[in-house]
């Protein structure tokens, strides 16, 4: 299934028609531009375009007051000097003989976005829209909102699809309150924000943006709020929000449909944000958040003023929604202390309600909550000073790396009587060993007699290998007949030679893995129910789940706040995923591995299973392909003494692995 991108140059004719400095920002060229750049990477065209089509009345109801509808529907026939007059009762926006229509055009968008996931017509999708909305409230407009394009459609696909739980993400630099008072007491929408708050002296600059405010009544826990109280955030900081507070929280949640505020004043460069994070940022957070709710995501278009940054970051996304390989992020050096302090209050504020965060730590000694207000003058000096000024450092960032598809997507080597997974390129693994090759298996393995086997599954693994580093296959699948001797295979013999970086997952336990490398080439994190405290080195993680890996709650866990956060830091160049025989992994949690494993080395991964286990070679191809994984249905809680396990874990590797650091 494809993906759909909703772009209508009607939403590029209005803009702002008097001097206000505060909504200067806000340009046509912001659409234009983002359109443009799609189209001129040939994204546009691999996209399935939807039209544009006007909110009903009845649909925009959903969220706004019929005395707020009908006012901004007399705005078309209004005098400039009206529009004027109509705008000062709301805050940092503007009016526009067109913007009704235009803002009714940005709704239907969001709507049509909703049909099309949710009839099946596409997997997900983008709604390139202007004006934006998660803003704009039940009776007002405000920060260059007027309907609250996202909260709509929450309400819509509860309504006609009968959705019964939404996850509303908004990644914009800004705090989405108006989807926030929709949904406070609303269960079934789960609403996450991260937002430029510097304690209060940021716009909006409302109390109830900080992250005590959890939701009310029976809402309590549905709204996680993360304030940045110092700009400069880093792709870092984000990861770690998205790891150790978003996803645990998400996964627990299980939506059935995702909604992005797609919002990119986020990105590096943006006058608002002053943040830099950089845009291939948003191609690991589109990615984190794909495998939920079977993959139905719907992104809307919010925030976003430096128009090259913006450009670049919806490209990003796109790409990632498209289902291409994902970039490598480099030097990943963990959360600054001000967003471990932020993530640390969201995590605490949020234990009470979230069984995935139960054994968070206490709030940071520092009380980071909203500090009184600086003087009035301090902030009017803070504002009066050129906006020019603030952001004449005039960022630089390097232009997104290319993200080029393998001609191969999925290849397999398996035995010769093995069928092959719908979908999967079968290299022959009986070609006979190059004369080279096997001279170098004799003094590799340095026995005369090199054993039949051995062989065999060396030149299996380094055919496959090589054709992985040189990314003409993505990734790969290995049945061989004994899994823990071509994992040491892999990591003994071959990681020298074609790759700097190995990541290897073991899931289950095994006989000898007494491999350990000290020199980086090799991180094993194994999950198994082995309780293997002592710890051998930095490169070598046991996590141990008391129940073994059947007991899905303590995995995914493991998965989000452990192995994610450790693999961003790696940087591996190859993933090598290891399924021992008999490790009890619940197929789903199986494909939800492999489809966030993606998101390290270009999604070159290579999983390695016995022959004996080739009954779950179907559900492994269709995660090799890219296709979502299946929810991870009813968690159950996860056992206390893994969550306390893994809490410990985290604080004793912090000190050799930075981005594990949730406690300041
Ligand atoms: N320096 C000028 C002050 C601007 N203050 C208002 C900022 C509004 C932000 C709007 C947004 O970016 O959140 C949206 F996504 F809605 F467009
Ligand atoms: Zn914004």
């Amino acid at each position: 299934m494809g993906t759909a991108l909703l772009y209508d140059e009607e939403m590029t004719k209005y803009k702002l028609l008097w001097v206000d400095p505060a909504c200067k920002i806000e340009v046509p060229e912001r659409l234009i531009v983002s359109y443009e750049a799609l189209v001129r990477s040939g994204l546009s065209d691999r996209c399935i375009s939807i039209p544009a089509r006007e909110a009903s009345d009845s649909e925009i109801l959903l969220v706004h007051s019929e005395l707020y509808l009908e006012a901004v529907k007399k705005t078309p026939y209004m005098t400039l000097e009206d529009l004027k007059e109509f705008t000062l009762q709301f805050g940092d926006v503007y009016f526009h003989p067109n913007i009704y229509h235009c803002a009714k055009l940005a709704s239907g968008s969001a709507l049509q976005l909703v049909d099309s996931v949710m009839t099946g017509k596409v997997r997900n999708g983008i709604a390139l829209v202007r004006p934006p909305g998660h803003h704009s409230m039940h009776g007002a407009a405000n920060g260059f909102c007027v309907f609250n394009n996202v909260a709509i459609a929450a309400r819509y696909a509860k309504q006609k699809y009968g959705v019964k739980r939404v996850l509303i993400v908004d990644w914009d630099i800004h705090h989405g309150q108006g989807v926030q008072y929709c949904f406070e007491d609303d269960p079934s929408v789960l609403y996450f924000s991260w937002h430029r708050y510097e304690h209060q002296n940021f716009w909006p600059n409302l109390r109830e943006s900080d992250y005590d405010s959890v939701g009310k009544e029976s809402g309590a826990g549905f709204n996680i709020n993360v304030p940045w109280n110092n700009v400069g955030m880093e792709n870092s900081d984000y990861l770690s929000v998205f790891c150790h507070v978003l996803l645990p929280v998400a996964y627990e949640f299980c939506p059935d449909l995702v909604l992005v505020c797609a919002g990119f004043d986020s990105a590096i460069g943006d006058p608002e944000g002053e943040m830099c994070a950089t845009p291939d940022i948003f191609a690991h957070l589109t990615h984190l958040l794909m495998n939920l709710a079977g993959g139905k995501l719907c992104a809307v278009l919010e925030g976003g003023y430096n128009l090259t940054s913006l450009a670049q970051s919806v490209c990003q996304t796109v790409q990632t929604l498209l289902g291409d390989p994902l970039p490598q992020l480099a030097n990943l050096r963990g959360p600054c202390k001000s967003a471990v302090e932020s993530l640390q209050c969201a995590r605490s504020a949020h234990r009470r309600y979230w069984s995935f965060l139960k054994h968070a730590a206490d709030p940071p000694m520092t009380d980071i909550s909203t500090k009184h207000i600086k003087s009035a003058m301090e902030e009017e000096e803070k504002t009066e000073m050129a906006e020019e000024e603030r952001c004449t450092e005039g960022k630089v960032w390097p232009e997104p790396p290319e993200r080029l598809c393998p001609p191969v997507c999925s290849a397999s080597v398996l035995p010769d009587d093995v069928a092959c997974p719908d979908g999967l390129k079968r290299l022959s693994s009986s070609k006979d060993l190059e004369p080279l090759l096997v001279s170098k298996l004799k003094n590799r393995f340095r026995t005369a007699a090199v054993d039949g086997d051995r062989v065999t599954t060396f030149s299996r693994l380094y055919t496959l290998i090589e054709k992985l580093v040189a990314n003409e296959i993505r990734n790969g699948l290995v049945l061989v007949p004994d899994v823990a001797a071509a994992m040491m295979c892999v990591v003994q013999d071959l990681t020298s030679d074609l790759v700097k970086r190995v990541l290897v997952v073991c899931v289950g336990k095994e006989k000898e893995l007494d491999y350990v490398t000290t020199d980086g080439k090799v991180l094993v994190v194994q999950i198994s129910s082995e309780d293997r405290e002592e710890q051998r080195s930095k490169y070598y993680i046991p996590v141990c789940l008391k129940k073994g890996c059947s007991d899905t709650s303590g995995f995914i866990q493991a998965v989000l706040g452990l192995l994610l956060p450790l693999g961003y830091e790696y940087n591996p160049d190859l993933v090598l995923l290891v399924r021992m025989p008999g490790s009890g992994v619940v197929d789903s949690m199986w494909q939800q591995l492999i489809g966030l494993l993606q998101g390290f080395a270009k999604g070159h991964t290579l999983v390695l299973m016995q022959v004996n286990e080739k009954a779950c070679m179907g559900s492994t191809a269709s995660a090799l392909l890219g296709h979502p994984a299946p929810p991870l249905q009813d968690l159950q809680t996860p056992f206390p003494e893994d969550g306390d396990a893994l809490e410990r874990l985290r604080e004793r590797l912090q000190a050799d692995w930075k981005t594990l650091q949730t406690t300041s």
